[in-house]
């Protein structure tokens, strides 16, 4: 791979360390997409990995979701290879059978909050200046229904459908008040906090926590499964629309004058 976009390490305790590393913010582009999902394979297929928690290596920020330059200006072709490198991501993510925790370190709206809400645990750094949510409607796009199941599997359908409509950014304590993350902690006993998580989960035999958690989350794999083409398709059709490209275009631009 070209970037090193991130870093892993497996201990004698049977845990990955991912650590985003993308700068300036993570964002999820479709290389360091393919690069995440080759590294998730590698990992569920290594016998010696139970367990991975994933943080960023950057300050501030654990991703800022979607990389929107992805999403502007691009052929058919490159819109199809990117929206199934997301799809790919989540479905090896959420899907996962090894323990994951979310170690949030930073703000991570959209996809960078479907990353945190994919594991089975998250800690957040207990900064009032870190926010997460799926901020979609914000951008002036949908979120697709399965980060919404995502979603709703995490914190209820009311909590859900009111921040997806209204494109929220929870600030940490919020965030944590809402269930939309399971603890906060200072950020600089973050990394203890979520090795002590990963241990009390992998105390478990494998076989009864992996059939549970499979029990609890296939139904919505399998929706995306049985419908992928069609959100591919789905996908496309949206973002090719000239309003669609405006409003991300815009958005791009406010990013930037925000600095100036
Ligand atoms: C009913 C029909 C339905 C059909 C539906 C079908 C399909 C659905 C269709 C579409 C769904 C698509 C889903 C998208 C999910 C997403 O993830 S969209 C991305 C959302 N992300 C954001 O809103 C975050 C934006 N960024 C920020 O808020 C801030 O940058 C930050 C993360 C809080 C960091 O702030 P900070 O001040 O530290 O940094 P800067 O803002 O100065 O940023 C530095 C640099 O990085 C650029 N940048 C930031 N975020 C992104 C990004 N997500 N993608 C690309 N580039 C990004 C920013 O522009 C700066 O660039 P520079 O000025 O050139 O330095």
């Amino acid at each position: 791979m070209a970037a090193a976009t991130l870093a892993r390490r497996i201990g004698r305790s049977g845990v990955a360390v991912m650590k985003f590393k993308s700068p300036p913010v993570n964002s999820l582009s479709l290389e360091f997409l393919t690069e995440f999902s080759i590294s998730l394979e590698k990992l569920e297929n290594n016998r010696a990995c139970r367990g991975v928690i994933i943080t960023s290596a950057l300050p501030k920020i654990f991703s800022s979701g979607l990389d929107i330059t992805e999403m502007c200006g691009k052929s058919i072709e490159h819109y199809t290879e990117f929206w199934r490198a997301v799809q790919e991501m989540w479905l090896r993510l959420y899907g996962s059978n090894m323990v994951t925790v979310a170690a949030v370190n930073g703000s991570s709206p959209a996809g960078g909050c479907l990353i945190a809400l994919s594991c089975d645990y998250r800690i957040m750094a207990e900064n009032p200046k870190f926010s997460i949510g799926l901020n979609e409607a914000q951008l002036g796009i949908v979120a697709p229904f399965w980060f919404k199941d995502t979603f709703v599997n995490v914190v209820g359908h009311r909590i859900a459908e009111r921040s997806l409509q209204l494109g929220s950014l929870h600030p940490a304590p919020e965030a944590h008040k809402l269930g939309l993350v399971d603890e906060l902690v200072p950020e600089e006993k973050l990394m203890e906090k979520a090795a002590a998580v990963m241990a009390q989960w992998l105390a478990l035999p494998d076989h009864a926590r992996q059939l549970t958690k499979t029990m609890m989350r296939k139904a919505v794999l399998d929706r995306l499964v049985a419908h992928r083409e069609e959100d591919i398709k789905n996908f496309i059709s949206f973002v090719s629309k000239e309003s669609i490209q405006k409003s991300l275009r815009m958005y791009m631009e406010m990013l930037k004058k925000k600095k100036s």
